[in-house]
């Protein structure tokens, strides 16, 4: 037995628990070193499908493979000790059939370690939500912006400020709850709907530029770190700007190689006495 106190990791039950309680906080993670600073922070860590456009310079979210989840969603876990680890099924991975979703969510759950999925989408995902949730799959919905409709919706707007966009918003965050799962990202909406959502579903809601009225909140981290600077979303709140500190610190190395000030003698090797 290690000496170690073991720090028993976040799970469903303690998530569900802040429905109408405290907030659910929630960053993104792709890496093991920011799995590492971020968890003794949060509840739960999302390794977003999002590292396809933050971390390869992706324009969508559409060429992330299941195989890039599943080793960032392991890194994660290997850095984190209490958050509870979500994974997004990537696009493609899970629209086909319930079966398919199955086959590659139980690929992204035992291979990553990783405690629930996420997958984006309402009413026409129940099937599947419920399929998984039966399995043993924990499931977290996605409603509202989704960016894996990008090529459908013509970019990445908010939804639901019209009553008809408001209403198939409603129907299928009811859908997906009523199917199982046990907490939902909403994305890129307005209060009232957030608000009437939160209060109707039995899901934990956990907003992104959705207001406060959800459950909680995500953000993607590199956004909230100022490390991501490519585009910034109304909902992005920067936090650090980090960008700034990495560039001077590449800058500084840099022209002290050229003029030879690095390495000095205290990062050389001596010989050996004797
Ligand atoms: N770094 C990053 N942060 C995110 O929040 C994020 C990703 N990447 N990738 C996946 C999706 C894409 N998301 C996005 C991307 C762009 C906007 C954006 O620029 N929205 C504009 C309005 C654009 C329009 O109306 O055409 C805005 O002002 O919010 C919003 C969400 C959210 N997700
Ligand atoms: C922005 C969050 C909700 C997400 O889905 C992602 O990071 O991919
Ligand atoms: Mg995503």
């Amino acid at each position: 037995m290690s000496a170690q106190a073991q720090i028993k990791r976040q799970t469903v039950v303690d998530i569900v628990a802040h429905k109408n309680g405290q907030p659910v906080v929630m960053l993104t993670a792709y890496t093991a070193p920011m799995a590492k600073l971020f968890d003794p922070h949060v509840d739960m860590l999302l390794v977003g499908d999002s590292l396809g456009m933050v971390l390869y310079g992706m324009d969508t979210t559409l060429p992330v493979t299941l195989e890039m989840m599943i080793a960032h969603g392991a890194a994660v876990v290997r850095g984190s000790q209490q958050a509870m680890v979500v994974v997004d099924m990537p696009f493609g991975s899970y629209q086909e059939s319930p079966a398919q979703a199955f086959r590659n969510a139980a690929r992204v759950l035992s291979e990553s370690g990783a405690a629930a999925v996420k997958l984006e989408g309402g009413e026409e995902m129940a099937e599947t939500v419920e399929f998984l949730v039966r399995r043993g799959v924990p499931v977290v919905g996605h409603v509202g912006l989704t960016p894996q409709h990008v090529n459908a919706f013509g970019g990445f707007r908010s939804r639901g400020r019209s009553e008809a966009e408001a209403d198939k918003i409603r129907r299928d965050a009811q859908a997906i709850s009523d199917a199982g799962a046990f907490a939902m990202v909403i994305e890129g909406t307005v209060e009232q709907l957030a608000r009437e959502i939160t209060a109707s579903v039995n899901a934990v809601t956990i907003g992104i530029g959705a207001s406060p009225a959800c459950d909680g909140q995500v953000l993607v981290s590199e956004d909230i770190l100022g490390l991501f600077t490519d585009f910034r979303p109304k909902f992005v709140k920067r936090y650090a700007d980090l960008a700034s500190t990495v560039s001077d610190a590449a800058a500084t190395y840099a022209d002290e190689v050229r003029s030879r000030a690095f390495p000095s003698a205290e990062y050389c090797f001596g010989v050996k006495k004797g």
